[in-house]
């Protein structure tokens, strides 16, 4: 199996530290999402990762092997990074024959991938004919097209159609059934999370976080009850002496008869509902609300994006806390963690 290795890996283009002293491993077997705001260098390391780039210092290998060391490379990575990169007056089918062929890859690859990406019908048309979503499908098929055990790709969404978008997260689920290590940066996080099992997360070049999605979200994202009532106060009275101190009260629900809505923070179903009956409160609706990837997200990369907006001074550097472990939010933890605190 072939997990792809960054260690201490650092690039710098002048001033600009694009890549700082990063290390993870991608594993094989699932998807892992690649995440961080503009500019926190994901596009750099694939880069490095492809030989594209020469890191500053540290290293990239795939397999235990730098990219430069493989013959017929399309054989051991596929990779997407700018879906404009085929030539604009070759057809699709003859880009991915070239390819092909530098790898000593056998032409019926070039159809399978062809109609893998959706492609056939349009495979005869010269590529400046394409749409962008064309284009993307094109590139996905060419790093299929050698067969290989690890896959990179760079916002493979970009430009789809909703049924391109259906496409590409099921066939990344396939790909990682199958074994194969697969890498995939995004900024859409609905996209994110309904294909990736791990995250990377960068910022300002340096990992922020290597997790489990599930944990990723629920360590940063407190879990939240709606629950609807005919007696709002008595409710959130009752909630209040047991601990639950955040309960927004949103008023009355639509309709006559229909009671008071309240959202619960760090709560769970169960807790709220047994509680509401032991108190004899009628209950009319009770909901546990999904925390989301892109709630997650944005409250790990909060601190990155003001930094983005406004640089710190030395000073104020030097006095934030390590970018690998940030604080806790307050909607992280539990009412016994906060009552503690
Ligand atoms: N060839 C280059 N020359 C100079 N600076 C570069 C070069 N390539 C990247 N950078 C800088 O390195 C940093 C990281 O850029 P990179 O493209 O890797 O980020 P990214 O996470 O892929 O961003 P995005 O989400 O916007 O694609 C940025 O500050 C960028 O301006």
């Amino acid at each position: 199996m072939t997990s792809i290795d960054i260690r201490d890996l650092t690039k710098e283009y002048g001033t600009t530290r694009a890549v700082d002293r990063l290390t993870f491993r991608v594993e094989p077997g699932r998807v892992t999402g690649f995440l961080g705001p503009n500019g926190a260098g994901k596009s750099t390391t694939l880069r490095l990762v492809l030989g594209l780039d020469r890191p500053t210092a540290g290293t990239a290998t795939l397999g235990g092997r730098a990219y430069a060391t493989f013959d017929e490379p399309l054989r051991h990575v596929g990779a997407l990074l700018d879906a404009q990169a085929a030539h604009g007056s070759r057809t699709a089918r003859d880009h991915l024959r070239v390819l092909a062929a530098s790898n000593r890859l056998p032409e019926r690859r070039v159809d399978e991938v062809l109609a893998e990406a959706g492609l056939a019908a349009v495979a005869h048309r010269r590529v400046r004919t394409y749409s962008l979503g064309m284009r993307q499908r094109l590139g996905i098929a060419a790093a299929l097209l050698g067969d290989p055990p690890v896959v990179l790709l760079d916002e493979p969404s970009n430009g789809l159609d909703p049924e391109g978008i259906i496409w590409i997260r099921e066939l990344l689920r396939r790909l990682a059934r199958e074994g194969r290590t697969v890498l995939v940066s995004s900024h859409l996080m609905n996209e994110t999370a309904s294909f990736a099992d791990h995250l990377v997360v960068l910022g300002r070049g340096r990992l922020l976080a290597d997790t489990a999605m599930r944990e990723f979200i629920h360590a940063r994202v407190d879990p939240r009850v709606r629950v609807r009532t005919t007696d709002g106060a008595a409710l959130g009275d009752l909630l209040a002496r047991h601990g639950y101190d955040t309960v927004e009260r949103e008023g009355e629900g639509e309709g006559e008869g229909e009671g008071e809505r309240l959202i619960v923070h760090h709560a769970r179903v169960a807790d709220v509902g047994r509680l509401a009956w032991g108190a004899g409160l009628p209950v009319l609706e009770l909901v546990a609300e999904e925390a989301t990837l892109e709630q997650a997200y944005l409250d790990l990369t909060a601190t990155e994006a003001e930094f983005a907006a406004q640089p710190p001074t030395p000073a104020e550097q030097l006095s934030t806390p390590s970018a690998a472990q940030p604080p806790t939010s307050p909607a992280a933890q539990s009412p016994a963690q906060r009552q503690e605190a």
